[in-house]
C-alpha cells in the first residue's frame, strides 16, 4: 500500500506538521528525517507542559500496550530534548499502517516543545540505529512499514508558506520537474547522509568543500553548511554581517539574494532559491533579516527545510539512495 499526508508549515516555515493517527487519536506531528524516535505529548506530562497541546491518552486507545521497563531520552542539535517511557500502538499515516509501532510517551519535554503548541511530537524517519529506546532499541515507522509499502521509499514535498505532502510507498512524478537525480546514501551515521563536496553561489564558479558530507534533515529549519560556503555566499550580499547577538548572519531585508547550488552525490547540483534564503526579520521594523544559510562547526552539513522548499526529495531504503529534483 501507500500513505500520503499533508505537510503544513508553521508560521515562518519553522517546521512542517502532518496528521498521524495513533490508537485512533489524531496528532499533528513533525516528521524528522534527522532522528529516529516517534514520541508524543501525552497525559502523563505535567499539566503546564500539556497546556495547549493535543495529548495522547493511552486510556482512550483499545490497542495500546505498555513496553514495561522501556525508556527513551533524546536530545536534538538545537538543544531541545524529551524523555519518557514507551509502549506500542497502531499508527496510521495517510493510510500506511503499522500495527505495533513503538510510541514514546514523553514525561519531560524541553521548553521549546512546550511553547510550540501546534506540534505534538516527532516522527523520526532516519535509520533505526539512532533510536534511543532502552533496553531494546525500537524501529522507526518507515522501517516497520517499508515491507508492506508498494516501494520502500518515502518522499518529502515541502513548500514555502504552502501546504505540501509526505508520501510513503510511492513517488508522485507530477510533483517535480524532469527526473530525480539519485545519490548514494552512507547509512553508517544513521542519517540520510551523502557526499556534498562542491557548491556554487549564483552563477559563479563551483568551489570545493574538502571531504564535504551532508544529511537531508526535514526536522532542521535552516541549512547549516561549512564556513567556507557561508563566507563565499554572503560576500555576495551587500550589508551582510555576522551578528553574534542574534546568532548568525543577517542582511538588509530588501537584499537580492543569489541562489545557492550544492552538490548532491557528485552528479547533481541542487539549486536552493535565493528568495528562500531570506528566512525572517530579526527587528520589529523588518529591516534586518536572518539568513536561512548559516555556518556549522562540523564537516557534516545539515540540509534542512530551506533546501526542501526548493527540492522534492525521495528517500529510498531499497538501495539506500536519495533522489532530488526541483519542485513542479
Ligand atoms: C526537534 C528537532 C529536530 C531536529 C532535527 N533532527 N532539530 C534540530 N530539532
Amino acid at each position: 500500500g501507500s500513505g500520503k499526508v499533508t505537510a503544513t508549515p508553521e508560521q515562518g516555515d519553522v517546521e512542517f506538521l502532518s496528521p498521524v493517527i495513533i490508537g485512533g487519536q489524531t496528532m499533528n506531528m513533525d516528521f524528522d528525517s534527522g532522528s529516529s524516535d516517534l514520541w508524543v505529548f501525552n497525559t502523563q506530562l505535567a499539566a503546564a507542559s500539556q497546556a495547549g497541546h493535543t495529548n495522547f491518552d493511552v486510556a482512550k486507545s483499545t490497542t495500546f500496550k505498555m513496553l514495561t521497563g522501556s525508556t527513551f531520552t533524546i536530545s536534538y542539535g538545537d538543544g531541545s530534548g524529551a524523555a519518557g517511557n514507551v509502549g506500542t500502538d497502531t499508527v496510521n499515516i495517510g493510510g500506511a499502517t503499522v500495527t505495533s509501532q513503538a510510541i514514546e510517551l514523553a514525561t519531560a519535554v524541553s521548553a521549546s516543545f512546550v511553547q510550540d503548541t501546534q506540534s505534538n511530537g516527532l516522527v523520526g524517519l532516519a535509520f533505526s540505529k539512532l533510536n534511543t529506546v532502552k533496553p531494546a532499541q525500537q524501529k522507526t515507522f518507515f522501517d516497520n512499514a517499508k515491507d508492506t509499502l508498494a516501494m520502500p521509499v518515502f518522499t518529502a514535498d515541502l513548500r514555502k508558506a504552502a501546504v505540501g505532502a509526505y508520501e510513503f510507498g510511492a513517488i508522485d512524478s507530477t510533483k517535480f520537474n524532469g527526473s530525480l537525480s539519485w545519490a548514494a546514501v552512507n547509512t553508517t551515521s544513521g542519517f540520510w547522509q551523502f557526499s556534498s563536496q562542491k557548491f556554487q553561489v549564483g552563477t559563479g564558479t563551483a568551489m570545493n568543500v574538502a571531504g564535504g558530507q551532508a544529511i537531508a534533515d526535514t526536522g532542521t529549519t535552516l541549512m547549516l553548511v561549512n564556513a567556507a560556503v557561508v563566507n563565499a555566499y554572503y560576500s555576495q550580499v551587500t550589508g551582510a554581517v555576522n551578528n553574534q547577538t542574534v546568532g548568525g548572519v543577517t542582511f538588509p531585508c530588501n537584499s537580492q539574494l543569489p541562489d545557492l547550488s550544492v552538490d548532491v552525490g557528485g552528479n547533481y547540483m541542487a539549486v536552493v532559491r535565493g528568495d528562500d534564503i531570506n528566512f525572517a526579520p530579526v527587528d520589529q521594523a523588518g529591516t534586518t533579516c536572518f539568513g536561512g544559510v548559516q555556518a556549522i562547526a562540523s564537516n557534516l552539513q545539515i540540509y534542512g527545510d530551506i533546501m526542501f522548499k526548493s527540492q522534492f526529495v525521495a528517500f529510498n531504503n531499497g538501495n539506500n539512495s536519495i533522489g532530488m529534483a526541483p519542485h513542479q
